[in-house]
């Protein structure tokens, strides 16, 4: 009896929690994207002044109502290329990745020219375009999509850094970009996906973004069960 009432109990008072892991290239604002996101969701200040992550950062975050009242624990690892070898140990088990890029150093060309980037990777660049940092983006997206333990986990692009002059539009990266990687040969483990402008920078479009990993963890879970906490 002890054990049945104990086990009822901790079912009433257990949360479900989420693995988010954020990837992206470094520079791209994952830090703070996590800075902004737990401001967002407890009363601090957001400490916008990161330094290069080496290693990780994890917070666990709770959603205040109407969310549903389960917690998401974010893991931000450094995007540095040494440290992207430490990504994979992360895939099984969690349950959504976040992948930032810096909107504003995918260069100046236009979707056309994006698209044909991103179509023949290997074909010699036009030096009349710049696309920044484009290719290796993409390169590291594919790998991301290409590794077995992270087959058919929810994935949410951010097009960060909106606020500035000089950032490519979330269609342009949407379409010029993601959509070519995520069609391609690949990205056939992509189950469930989406695009999103933000600035992390700001906040702005922050709690879309994790409005909507609340929403796709919790569909995705039966692949892909939660921690009860
Ligand atoms: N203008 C603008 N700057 C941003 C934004 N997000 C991040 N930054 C700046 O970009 C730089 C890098 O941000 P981080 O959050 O440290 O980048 P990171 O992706 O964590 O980098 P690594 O830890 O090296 O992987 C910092 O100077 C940030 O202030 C944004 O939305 N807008
Ligand atoms: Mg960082």
């Amino acid at each position: 009896m002890y054990h049945l009432f104990k086990s009822l109990y901790l079912h009433a008072t257990s949360k479900e929690e989420y693995s988010i892991l954020v990837l992206g290239l470094d520079n791209a604002g994952k830090t703070t994207l996590l800075e902004q996101v737990k401001a967002s969701y407890g009363a601090s200040h957001p400490n916008l002044k990161t330094v290069p992550t080496v290693g990780q950062n994890v917070a666990t975050v709770s959603l205040p109502p109407p969310n549903p009242p389960i917690y998401l624990k974010i893991w931000d690892v450094g995007g540095q290329h040494s440290l992207r070898g430490l990504w994979q140990s992360y895939y099984a088990s969690c349950h959504a990745i976040v992948f930032v890029i810096d909107s504003s150093d995918v260069g100046n060309a236009s979707l056309e020219d994006l698209a044909a980037a991103s179509a023949n990777p290997g074909a010699t660049p036009n030096p009349n375009i710049d696309t920044g940092r484009l290719d290796e983006c993409r390169l590291v997206l594919e790998s991301v999509l290409a590794n077995e333990d992270a087959s058919g986990v929810p994935i949410l692009v951010l097009a960060n850094k909106q606020d500035r002059e000089d950032c490519v539009e979330v269609v342009r990266i949407k379409e010029g970009f993601v959509r070519r990687v995520f069609e391609g040969e690949k990205g056939g483990n992509v189950r469930d996906s989406r695009v999103l402008p933000c600035s992390a920078l700001t906040g702005t479009g922050v709690l879309e973004a994790v409005e909507w990993l609340c929403s796709r963890v919790r569909w995705n879970k039966e692949a892909r069960p939660p921690v009860m906490r």
